[in-house]
């Protein structure tokens, strides 16, 4: 995920190679990231501490009370620290880094990599207004962003940090059977991918609810009709409404951990 945002960031422009530091544990990772986005790139948590202005942790929820351990005595009162993790709430922080530190607590996605991400943030009271505008602009480098309560942070993945795996499966099916109708695989995602883009587009920039712009589709005694009755026949929005609680309650209960 530090990846795709670092190099959204980088391929809009808004910041350069020079500007971005980071560490990693693997030397694969190192080698990887150096030799391909071109970024200083070190396994010394404690020296990127002390010399950034904006400190993203990228890391994974359970490796988040180490890192912070390692470098609390490093950041200044100036350092803002950017989480990135679900279930690592405003509070937690607080609790990890033993003292108040500006932390901005936000929930991206992987499509930044390619300028389309979305990402969730709530600062703690600590940041300003400037400050939380200069991180939004860098989340808006990459896709849309968003400012919201934290009591509604948990249930940001299901909606935007996780939801590209679902649409994902979605496309991976709907090529999947368009295979079996016989195009060839490259084709099959293009045109799957493509139209879930389009009609995901229609969606924003239309303004139009998503019912009417289903109903445009569907031509009386026409086709659409009929896979749209069939994907109700089988549980489709039900199903989609099961794996959003079900992604919400985890998050809700590793933000209790
Ligand atoms: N993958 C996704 O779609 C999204 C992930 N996230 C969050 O982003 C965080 C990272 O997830 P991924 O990128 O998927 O995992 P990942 O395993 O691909 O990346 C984690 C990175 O952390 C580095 N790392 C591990 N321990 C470290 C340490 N002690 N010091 C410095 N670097 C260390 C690793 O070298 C690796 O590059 C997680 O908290 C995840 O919940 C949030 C939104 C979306
Ligand atoms: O699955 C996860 O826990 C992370 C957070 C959102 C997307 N991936």
């Amino acid at each position: 995920m530090g990846q795709a945002m670092i190099q959204g960031m980088i391929r809009s422009g808004s910041v350069s190679i020079d500007q971005i530091s980071a560490t990693a544990i693997t030397e694969e990772t190192i080698d990887f990231v150096s030799g391909e986005i071109g970024i200083r790139i070190s396994d010394d948590n404690k020296r990127l501490a002390a010399d950034s202005d904006i400190l993203f942790l990228a890391v994974k929820p359970y490796v988040y009370q180490g890192v912070i351990e390692q470098i609390k005595s490093e950041l200044s009162e100036d350092t803002i620290i950017v989480t990135i993790a679900p279930g690592i709430n405003l509070e937690t922080m607080r609790k990890y880094l033993g003292k108040n530190v500006k932390v901005i607590r936000s929930m991206p996605n992987t499509p930044s990599l390619v300028g389309e991400g979305m990402s969730v943030l709530c600062p703690n009271e600590l940041v300003t207004e400037t400050e939380l505008n200069a991180v939004l602009d860098l989340y808006e480098s990459f896709g849309k962003a968003e400012v919201i309560k934290e009591n509604l942070m948990d249930a940001v993945p299901a909606v935007s940090g996780s939801s590209p795996a679902f649409v994902y499966m979605f496309i991976e099916a709907m090529a999947d059977t368009a295979v079996q109708q016989g195009f060839p695989r490259d084709k099959a995602y293009k045109m799957a991918a493509q139209s879930v883009s389009g009609a995901a587009k229609m969606i924003l920039e239309t303004g139009e609810h998503p019912g009417k712009l289903k109903d445009d589709v569907c031509t009386p005694g026409g086709v659409t009709i009929e896979g749209v009755t069939a994907l109700e026949k089988h549980g489709l929005r039900k199903a989609v409404i099961e794996a959003m609680n079900a992604t919400t309650e985890r998050s809700g209960y590793l933000s209790k951990q």
